[in-house]
């Protein structure tokens, strides 16, 4: 018997969830024998709900929410003995794991490429005790983006947080930082530092555009000047994909990380605020099967 769960969060992005339930619930109706709706309530649910997917061998898992019910989705399904496929009908204002996975933001589109059953395989990051699918961030730029509001979100989306990092340069601080990586150590002081696991993050398809899904790494960003005329050039190469070529820029790749400051900073797990520093994070590779366009399908 072929069992599917959804876990629709009614809050994410412009709450638009629970009108598109009913569609997602029959599309899967068509390729399994039950489907179950599980409603989040609150911070936590998602995560248990997925647990207990695996606990039950469903077979299929499907987000209905932001890249905050995916996070938490995740970290039930990681490192689970059985992992259900996983689908993401995207919902919040960002969808960052979405855009790299090439899964349709008009989420309409999202549910009807469900039947096809066409699967790519996906990398998680494990940080300390807790696992992310985009991104980890140290700096003030970092935490600017606790300073979002919902209204902002719906008003301005993904840019709202470019707003609030732009804002946040005015009162920059370097920190110390200390990386180990696969290569060696990296030391001295800097303002920001970005973790990316895919190619998407804060919605800018193109900040770490070598950046692969499956590819077992972590690619590591260290701002280490925002002077004015130095950062203004960091801007176009934002832009263009182009960030490690700056001079204030250094460029890591590693399938793990050690991180530590004199400072206390605190770290941005794919956008919620985490535990602080130090951290150790490394790449379960491959490790879920995540529901994608047909021309998106595993070339193996
Ligand atoms: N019924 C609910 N009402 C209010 N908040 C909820 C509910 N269910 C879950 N949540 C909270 O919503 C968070 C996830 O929100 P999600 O990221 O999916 O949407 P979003 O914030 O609109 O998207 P984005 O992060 O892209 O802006 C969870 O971490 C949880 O704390």
């Amino acid at each position: 018997m072929k069992k599917a769960m959804i876990i629709v969060n009614p809050s994410s992005g412009k709450e638009q969830a629970m009108e598109l339930l009913p569609e997602a619930e029959r599309v899967l109706q068509t390729f399994h024998d039950e489907v179950l709706v599980c409603e989040t309530k609150k911070e936590g649910d998602a995560a248990a709900f997925a647990k207990n997917a695996c606990e039950q061998h469903y077979d299929t898992v499907l987000s209905m929410g932001g890249d905050g019910t995916v996070n938490e989705a995740v970290n039930g399904l990681a490192e689970q003995e059985h992992r259900p496929h996983f689908g993401i009908i995207p919902l919040g204002t960002v969808n960052d794991f979405a855009r790299a996975l090439q899964i349709p933001l008009d989420s309409e589109e999202a549910i009807r490429i469900l039947p096809y059953e066409k699967f790519r395989k996906a990398d998680i990051g494990k940080i300390n005790h807790q696992y992310f699918m985009n991104v980890l961030a140290v700096g003030a730029i970092a935490e600017a983006s606790y300073n979002v509001s919902t209204d902002q979100k719906t008003k301005l989306g993904p840019l709202a947080y470019f707003v609030e990092g732009m804002k946040a340069l005015a009162n920059k601080t370097p920190f110390s930082l200390k990386i180990s990586h696969d290569e060696g150590t990296w030391e001295g002081n800097a303002y920001l530092l970005v973790a990316a696991m895919t190619n998407s993050v804060g919605g800018f398809e193109k900040l770490a555009p070598q950046a692969e899904v499956d590819d077992g790494r972590l690619h590591v960003y260290i701002i280490k000047n925002i002077s004015l005329p130095g950062t203004l050039k960091l801007f176009p190469k934002l832009f263009k994909g182009e960030l490690q070529e700056h001079s204030d820029v250094t460029y890591i790749q590693s399938s793990s990380l050690d991180v530590s400051s004199s400072e206390t900073m605190a770290v941005n797990i794919d956008g919620d605020e985490g535990e602080p520093l130090p951290f150790t994070a490394s790449v379960l590779s491959r490790h879920i099967s995540v529901f994608v366009p047909p021309n998106e399908e595993e070339k193996v």
